[in-house]
């Protein structure tokens, strides 16, 4: 199989090496495309690949019909609608860890340059100016640098800014009083961070709950003279009252990277002398560059070619070492639901999965996402995949819970789907059996051994002398050979179940001839 990628942003050249080298991709790079461009090529494209500017709108992604993944070649993912891309099964990834020391880096030079006016001086100096007075800067020893969100960049601003002698308080809600004991900086609120510090520097996702968190009401919190640095999204200060608070003396000046709109050309902050400005830098280094075109670069192709993503943004991530675990189960727990919705033959309204044995210890979370993806695509088609299965079954009404057990009837572990669905409810077990793959090891009460895959038929009939003969030879009769045969009982000339396994699909010719057999209660085709 081939695909198409496109990149809508620059990316470096060194960085998209695993893209260029790779057999069966094909990559365009085209960096200038307008909004209606994007929108009008993107069905050519299995994946897409940006960076901050391209806008990645719920048209675009809606209008992607052959889009699979969008990788975005840094951190911030708030230019890629997220919900979109769930709701239509497009798995997005991106490269968390790659431009974390550049933008730390660039924070620290914009800290710098703000208490010393180093750009406000180079400017003077490049205008025939020799202002040595107008340039008096601050110390940064034994200030309080506030900083607000403390992952990855917070961490290692926190780290630059002890070198130079600052004293650090941050809020974080994953950030405790045992952590910051352990990292030597002060831990408080964001009320206290914002009144004690000195510089408060922002390192925040753009969220909801993040976007304008300093306001206003957060400047009237701050000391007078209090400086803001902002190398995380614009839209986490509200630029107005920044404005505001800097012509009223509040804030002694601002260092910004980002911007609740860029590009632009003209920007009333950057009228305000003490303002310091870059057009969105952080990440833009020659390192960062590369190593984060080449971690996306990896994902997107680890995910066209059906490998497991090492970044996902829309699913949860998991270790390596829990993936290991689970990922043999995923097989086994598409085709349980695939059985059984074609058994069913109707619409799921429940779906319950419970897992056994040494499945108990596990994450199941993206094996019951496997088993509503193989349920769902009998109705919904191919589109579903396990990024959007558990959205798609809520949309539907479709309730989906899991319970585990310990024990697992005699296997090591075990996986059970009980359905429900408008006039039945059904169920499927199935094992992964050590060294032997994947086993179907129960139908409703029957005991069975069969694996899941190919072509089947399920007969419930009633259990008699030749049953099994009339059957072979209608098989028979329309070229149908029988690979495998499994039969069980609920007692003596009582209900009972035969599960063949046959060489080709069952036709409508032979279902009916079956179906038509007295002896028979129910034929059902399925294929795995
Ligand atoms: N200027 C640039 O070029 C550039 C470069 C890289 C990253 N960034 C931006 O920097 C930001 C941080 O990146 P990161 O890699 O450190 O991300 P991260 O996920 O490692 O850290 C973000 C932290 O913010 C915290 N947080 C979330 N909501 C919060 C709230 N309401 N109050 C306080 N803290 C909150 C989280 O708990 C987390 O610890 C992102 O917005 C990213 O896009 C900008
Ligand atoms: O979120 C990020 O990774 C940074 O803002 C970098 O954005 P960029 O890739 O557009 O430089």
């Amino acid at each position: 199989m081939s695909f198409n990628i496109l990149i809508s942003d620059p990316l470096s050249e060194d960085g998209i090496q695993p893209l260029r080298e790779a057999e069966n991709v094909h990559v365009v790079m085209e960096t200038n495309l307008s909004p209606e461009e994007l929108e009008e090529r993107i069905s050519e494209f299995d994946a897409l690949l940006v960076r901050s500017s391209t806008q990645v709108t719920r048209s675009v992604i809606s209008k992607g019909k052959n889009l699979k993944i969008i990788g975005r070649a840094g951190v911030g993912v708030d230019n890629i609608d997220l919900d979109a891309a769930t709701e239509h099964g497009v798995i997005v990834v991106n490269a968390p860890n790659g431009n974390t020391n550049s933008a730390a880096e660039h924070t620290m030079a914009m800290l710098m340059s703000l208490s010393r006016n180093i750009p406000q001086a180079y400017l003077s100096l490049k205008n025939h100016q020799w202002d040595r007075k107008k340039y008096v800067g601050v110390e940064l020893r034994d200030k309080t640098l506030g900083i607000v969100g403390l992952g990855r960049i917070g961490t290692e601003v926190a780290t630059r800014a002890k070198g130079q002698r600052m004293n650090v308080v941050a809020y974080d809600p994953f950030f405790t009083e045992e952590k910051a004991e352990k990292m030597g900086i002060g831990y408080g609120t964001l009320e206290e961070v914002i009144q004690q510090a000195d510089f408060i520097t922002v390192h925040t996702p753009l969220l909801k709950e993040t976007r304008h968190m300093i306001n206003g009401k957060a400047f009237e919190m701050m000391k007078d003279g209090v400086y803001i640095i902002n190398c995380a999204r614009g839209g986490i200060i509200d630029e107005d009252a920044l404005y505001d608070a800097i012509v009223s003396n509040k804030v002694a000046g601002a260092a910004l990277d980002v911007f609740e709109e860029e590009p632009f050309m003209d920007h009333k902050l950057l009228e305000l002398p003490e303002v310091v400005a870059t057009p969105h830098l952080g990440a833009s280094t020659l390192e960062a560059q590369e190593i984060v075109a080449v971690d996306v670069s990896e994902d997107v192709l680890r995910y066209l070619n059906g490998d497991t993503v090492r970044n996902p943004v829309n699913l949860p991530s998991l270790s390596k070492d829990v993936m290991k675990k689970v990922e043999p189960y995923f097989h086994l727990a598409e085709k349980l639901g695939s059985f059984l919705i074609d058994l069913v033959d109707e619409v799921a309204q429940e779906i319950h999965i419970s897992y056994a044995g040494e499945l108990y210890d596990m994450e199941v979370a993206p094996i019951t996402r496997n088993t509503v993806k193989g349920i769902l695509k009998r109705h919904l088609g191919m589109h579903v995949n396990d990024v959007n299965a558990l959205y798609l079954a809520e949309r539907k009404g479709i309730i989906v819970n899991e319970n585990k057990t310990s024990t697992a009837k005699g296997f090591t572990n075990l996986i059970t789907v009980e359905m429900k669905t408008k006039s039945q409810v059904r169920k499927v077990s199935g094992t992964l059996l050590n060294g032997m793959g994947a086993r179907i090891v129960n139908v409703d009460d029957y005991s069975v051994d069969v694996r899941p895959e190919g072509h089947m038929v399920v007969i419930e009939h009633t259990d008699q002398p030749g049953v099994i003969g009339r059957l072979g030879s209608l098989l028979a009769e329309h070229d149908i050979n029988i690979a495998t045969m499994q039969v069980d009982r609920s007692d003596v000339g009582g209900k009972a179940i035969m599960i063949l396994t046959i060489d080709r699909h069952l036709d409508d010719p032979a279902l009916k001839d079956l179906d038509e057999l007295e002896v028979i209660k129910e034929v059902v085709a399925i294929d795995l």
